[in-house]
């Protein structure tokens, strides 16, 4: 990133030192392409809620020289971007974009949000700070839905181009009494029906964004599971250019490899960041052919999994595995740990002992067993529906990094002590709290 301190920026905090790029200007390209390991940074938080900027310099820092991470996705899931005001996500753009000037490779603002406007200032704003990309997921309250919006009738001599749907019907095999009633004799013979795809209207969305800030490489945000907006990426990438120009790349936070291998085989010429989001499954991507990854664990597993990726490279398929299952025991252990955690505290039941689910089990009648696990199954944390959310990635970076992330907002409640006593523990039995190589010896830890 090359930016100046100038007077005369526009940030929220009405800060001097922005460079401004005219948001009206074409991009410059081709741009440095996205690569490697991307943080999806946390947004730190006092314990009262309101966010903490004080240390995100040390953050920076900490992420460079510890982590091996110079790149940055900011106010997306792990950073709260949807908990956050707009006002406070400008700030934390702001704060991430000065702090790592000079310091960071690229720094990528999420902009998503559920109405244009504000997405659309979000992407002029990171424009004007002088960010290297903006990204944006599917809008996840009102959904853009497949729909047929009517007929298009075609060459009708005397009437024009006219369609039913325009007259306010949708009908799909308009009779002709009621293409009569509209005029429109010839329409019901040479009547097409015409598609609007979720698809179509999810691009109509992300173009109006990605043209509120035209210098800027814009992503794609897919990740399902928690939108909800369950569409095929690959679908989406096909023509993807000629309807959004500055369109740059995929975030893909989600496990069908089927569909991120056929953004992969269709990305030729090879033009597009195809960055995945799964980190428990990051080797089976790179293998597919991703170009990096961003995700939470890169916080505090970046040297870690910088390591894996080096071993990938140099077709050293067999440590690069190691270190993939080392990182699988970790996360792995995270979401049983996190999934339990949530069943013990969330079910208040008389006969809950301290011993957990399975000690219950035991001593119960089938019924029970079959009640318990029903509701087992069915209690997930409120972030990404899995046991690894915001609320373990605030606690475990707090551990390892010693840089205080404070609590999630509100839904999300905070990691208990429980929670991250035994996540410390794990972390050690790993190795994990000092990243040694898996070349020095250190691969009995892992196992
Ligand atoms: C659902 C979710 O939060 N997924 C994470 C992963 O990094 C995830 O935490 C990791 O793979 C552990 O399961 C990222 O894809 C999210 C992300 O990049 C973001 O915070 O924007």
């Amino acid at each position: 990133m090359h930016r100046q301190k100038q007077p005369g920026g526009q940030g929220e905090r009405g800060a001097a030192y922005y460079e401004r790029r005219p948001s009206s200007s074409p991009m410059a390209f081709p741009k440095k392409k996205l690569r490697g390991l991307v943080a999806a940074t946390i947004t730190p938080m006092t314990e009262n809620g309101e966010i903490n900027f004080s240390v995100i310099g040390q953050y920076v820092d900490y992420l460079v020289k510890e982590q091996g991470v110079k790149n940055i996705f900011v106010n997306g899931t792990t950073g709260e971007g949807l908990s956050l005001s707009v006002s406070e996500r400008r700030q934390v753009a702001e704060e991430w974009v000065s702090q790592g000037r000079n310091k960071l490779d690229q720094v990528v603002i999420h902009v998503g949000a559920l109405n244009l406007k504000e997405s659309q200032e979000l992407a002029q704003h990171a424009a004007e700070i002088g960010a290297d990309g903006i990204a944006v997921i599917a809008p996840f309250f009102f959904k853009s839905q497949n729909k047929e919006t009517g007929f298009l009738c075609v060459a009708l001599a005397g009437l024009g181009t006219h369609s039913v749907d325009q007259a306010g019907l949708q009908l799909r095999n308009p009779p002709a009494s009621a293409s009569q009633a509209l005029g429109l004799k010839a329409c019901a013979t040479t009547a097409q029906p015409k598609t609007i795809t979720l698809i179509d209207a999810l691009i109509s969305f992300l173009r109006e964004v990605a043209a509120a800030a035209p210098a800027l490489p814009f992503y794609y945000y897919h990740i399902p599971s928690v939108t909800g907006v369950k569409i095929r990426a690959e679908e989406l990438l096909d023509g993807i250019q000629d309807k959004i120009p500055t369109f740059q790349g995929l975030k893909f936070s989600d496990t069908d490899l089927l569909d991120f291998g056929q953004c992969v085989d269709q990305n030729h010429q090879r033009q597009f960041a195809l960055l995945f989001g799964v980190d428990e499954q990051l080797l089976s991507a790179l293998i597919m052919g991703a170009t990096g990854a961003v995700g939470s664990t890169y916080n505090y597993l970046g040297k870690k999994t910088n390591q894996m990726l080096e071993a990938f490279e140099q077709k050293d398929f067999a440590s690069a595995l190691s270190y993939q299952f080392c990182i699988q025991r970790f996360i792995n252990y995270v979401i049983k740990l996190a999934t339990t955690l949530a069943s013990n505290s969330e079910i208040h039941l008389p006969l809950l002992p301290k011993a957990g689910i399975k000690g219950v089990c035991a001593t119960m009648t089938k019924d029970n067993q079959t009640f318990y696990t029903l509701m087992r199954n069915r209690i997930r944390p409120a972030d990404g529906g899995r046991g690894f959310g915001v609320s373990q990635t605030k606690a475990i970076m707090t551990l390892v990094s010693g840089i205080p992330m404070g609590p999630p907002r509100l839904p999300l409640q905070k990691a208990s002590q429980e929670f991250t006593a035994n996540a410390e523990a794990k972390l050690k039995s790993l190795n994990f709290l000092s990243f040694p190589s898996l070349k020095d010896g250190n691969l009995e830890a892992c196992s």
